[in-house]
């Protein structure tokens, strides 16, 4: 390996350390990036999925390393990635080997991600006895039931309603996608008073300016039906969702969703990041600019890790709730904070606040 390829993803925090496996009996083939450990053991999510590169790992990992550091997690960065077809009958053969070849990685505990899931954990605690998102049988804390990173979205919401003076009552709320997180916002910003106006899912948006029955919504989808076949609202298109007026809007789906390109169709006074970089650094300049705020991905979509770190920490479900409520209402209310007295954009505003400590800890800080 040419020093080049080192040098094309240093920088000052890391990434300490990059493993490639591959293990011929299973054709096991996977990416394990351990970005850096100021702040202690990785913790990390295991991805499976055919087309996932060492620059895309890399690019994950340094996001939990920001997201941990901000969140006063006790943990560092690292992600990994299994390279195959989620729904392979291989499935079990390839997390159990890629157990067996980390056992010895002690600072890397990985957790459930796209193609893996509670029962992946299970398999590679059975083999190595180290890892985060297992079942609740096995003292797991299960967080997408639970609804944690959604939770914290509400919480995020609570924050910043207090920091605008926007009541959450009859705040009307747009949510784009509605699998986990989407689903688990909706429930909680119910629960606050607000009214979902519109939905989206891969294939349409749903929308009813007097208040989607959310409730009747949840009960559709998980019986494995699309929102279109719901027979509430008005069906419109998938991306129709962008623009409908509302005061806030949370995406809950794909990267890259609003670009300088198409951020003027955002109607909206404040943006929660359910889903990771949803919107580009460009775009969300503008939307600043235009007086809209956006609390970003590493604070308001922070829940799901809070929560992994209390289960692996050996906490209970009300203990998990409780440190994501106080964490992202401080964190929400310090980057508002922030934003107004050092000028500075929300999504600068945020990396420097994950950066501080982190720096601190590895004693390069240097007052960013
Ligand atoms: N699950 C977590 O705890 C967690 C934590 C932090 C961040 N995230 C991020 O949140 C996002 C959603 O995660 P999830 O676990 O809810 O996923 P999910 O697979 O459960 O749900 C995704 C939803 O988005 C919809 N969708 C897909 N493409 C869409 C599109 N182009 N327009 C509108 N809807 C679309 C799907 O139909 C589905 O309803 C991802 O970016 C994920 O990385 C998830």
């Amino acid at each position: 390996m040419s020093a080049q390829y080192v040098d094309s993803f240093a920088d000052d925090l890391g990434p300490v350390k990059i493993l490639h496996i591959y293990e011929p009996k299973t054709q096991l083939r996977a990416i394990v990036v351990v970005d850096n450990l100021a702040m202690g053991p990785a913790i990390g999510g295991c991805r499976m999925a055919t087309d996932v590169s060492t620059r895309e790992v890399f690019r994950l990992a340094r996001a939990m390393t920001l997201k941990n550091a901000l969140n006063d997690l006790p943990y560092g960065g690292g992600k990994s990635a299994i390279i195959g077809d989620a729904g392979s009958d291989q499935k079990e053969a390839w997390v159990r080997e890629f157990a067996r070849s980390i056992r010895h990685l002690e600072e890397y505990i990985p957790g459930p991600d796209m193609g893996t899931d509670e029962q992946s954990m299970a398999w590679v605690q059975e083999e190595i006895g180290r890892a985060v998102g297992l079942p609740t049988a096995l003292g797991g804390l299960p967080l997408d039931e639970l609804g944690a990173t959604g939770f914290g979205v509400a919480v995020a919401a609570d924050a910043a309603s207090e920091w605008m003076q926007m009541p959450l009552p009859d705040a009307r709320v747009v949510i784009q996608g509605f699998g986990n997180v989407g689903r688990a916002a909706a429930r909680f910003m119910l629960e606050r008073g607000a009214r979902i106006v519109a939905v989206s899912d891969s294939e349409a948006t749903l929308h009813d300016a007097s208040g989607l029955d959310i409730p009747a919504l949840m009960q559709h989808v998980g019986r494995g039906e699309k929102l279109a076949a719901a027979k509430q609202g008005q069906v419109l298109q998938r991306d129709a969702a962008l623009g409908i007026d509302c005061d806030i809007f949370i995406p809950a789906a794909r990267p890259d969703v609003f670009t300088e390109a198409n951020q003027h169709l955002l109607k909206a006074t404040l943006v929660l990041e359910g889903a990771n970089i949803p919107i580009t650094h460009e775009a969300a300049r503008v939307l600043h600019e235009r007086g809209i705020v956006v609390i970003p991905d590493i604070i308001a979509n922070s829940g799901g890790v809070i929560c992994a770190a209390a289960e692996f920490g050996g906490r209970t479900r009300e203990e998990a709730f409780d440190a994501i409520r106080k964490t992202v209402y401080r964190n929400t209310t310090r980057l508002l904070k922030r934003v107004r007295e050092r000028k500075q954009f929300p999504h600068d505003a945020a990396m420097k606040m994950a950066r501080e400590p982190l720096l601190k800890k590895m004693g390069l800080y240097a007052n960013t």
